[in-house]
């Protein structure tokens, strides 16, 4: 019975971690994950949901611990990671290789790593410099009910900001037509890159709570399945603090896994795919 429990528990087997990149330092996390072991005669039913809170406990703690972490960052020290990170990006054979891609727009009062650089280079059209220039999907939060959607830009002008102060593309252009889903399009995108809260060197990831990117991925990864698209990699862009030891971050079976981190001490590549695609 407890054998089976914990079973359900540790419901995700995550990638191996295999890192490449000298190691970034480590937040070490005031809370260790211990697993609720629920009583002899809980029924499943009680059993999963008291499982499921548990774990939901553990990851607003985790997040609270994080949160903190960031607002100690010094300007400096955060200028000089955002730096690195996004020079790490886009110098990068694999970013480079990218055509079309998913990238959040960073905001800057949810301390989170910037992306402006990597998106200006995304959207540069310079003349004689065209081959650069990315198809780019960003964020667009559709209701309460995790459903976010990705739509093309083409310029940063496409972006307005929405109730929760992030920027976001408005639904349809400035000609009045439906922008681009990436979810409608007939071509796969070959990379993601993914913002969150606490991350790990096997591939977890801790969000914002909202649920959004994991429904995201799970739509995306079932619809390039279903297209024999090869899967994007998933990449998240972390500041040091925000990798932890390898246990500290529950995980439920609804969180998708990523394929590789960038912090400012380099990639870490964590699935089959990163190692191959990001060598
Ligand atoms: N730049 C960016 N865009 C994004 C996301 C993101 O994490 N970053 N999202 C990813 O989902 C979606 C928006 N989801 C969000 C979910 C929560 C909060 C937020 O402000 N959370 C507060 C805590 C609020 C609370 O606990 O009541 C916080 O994290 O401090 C913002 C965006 C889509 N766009
Ligand atoms: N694919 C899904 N289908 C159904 N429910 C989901 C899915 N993904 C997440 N959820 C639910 O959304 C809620 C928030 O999930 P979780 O705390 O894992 O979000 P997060 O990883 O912090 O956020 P995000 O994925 O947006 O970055 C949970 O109740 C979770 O069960």
């Amino acid at each position: 019975m407890i054998k089976n429990a914990v079973a359900t528990l540790m419901v995700r087997l995550h990638h191996l971690p295999l890192p490449r990149a000298a190691p970034a330092p480590t937040y070490r996390c005031r809370r260790h994950i211990t697993l609720p072991l629920p009583r002899p005669q809980a029924s499943a039913a009680a059993m999963s949901t008291a499982t499921e809170q548990a774990v939901a406990d553990q990851k607003r703690a985790l997040r609270a611990d994080v949160r903190r972490a960031l607002k100690a960052l010094s300007p400096d020290q955060r200028a000089s990671e955002d730096l690195a990170i996004q020079t790490t990006i886009m110098d990068s054979s694999w970013f480079k290789a990218s055509k079309r891609l998913c990238a959040y727009i960073s905001c800057k009062q949810l301390r989170e790593v910037d992306t402006s650089k990597i998106l200006e280079e995304c959207l540069s059209s310079n003349p004689g410099q065209e081959e650069l220039a990315k198809d780019l999907y960003v964020p667009r939060v559709e209701d309460k009910n995790r459903n976010m959607r990705m739509l093309k830009i083409t310029t940063m002008d496409d972006l307005v900001k929405n109730s929760m102060n992030i920027l976001e593309p408005s639904p349809v252009d400035a000609t009045g037509k439906d922008r681009e889903d990436v979810l409608s399009s007939s071509s796969p995108v070959d990379l993601l890159l993914l913002p969150g809260q606490a991350f790990d060197r096997t591939g977890r990831r801790l969000g914002r709570g909202g649920g959004y990117y994991d429904t995201f991925l799970m739509k995306y990864q079932e619809l390039a399945k279903e297209k024999g698209w090869n899967q994007p990699l998933l990449v998240a862009l972390s500041y040091s603090v925000q990798i932890m030891d390898e246990g500290v971050i529950p995980v439920n079976s609804t969180d998708v896994p990523i394929d590789a981190l960038v912090s400012s001490s380099g990639v870490i590549p964590i699935s089959a795919a990163a190692l191959q695609r990001m060598r």
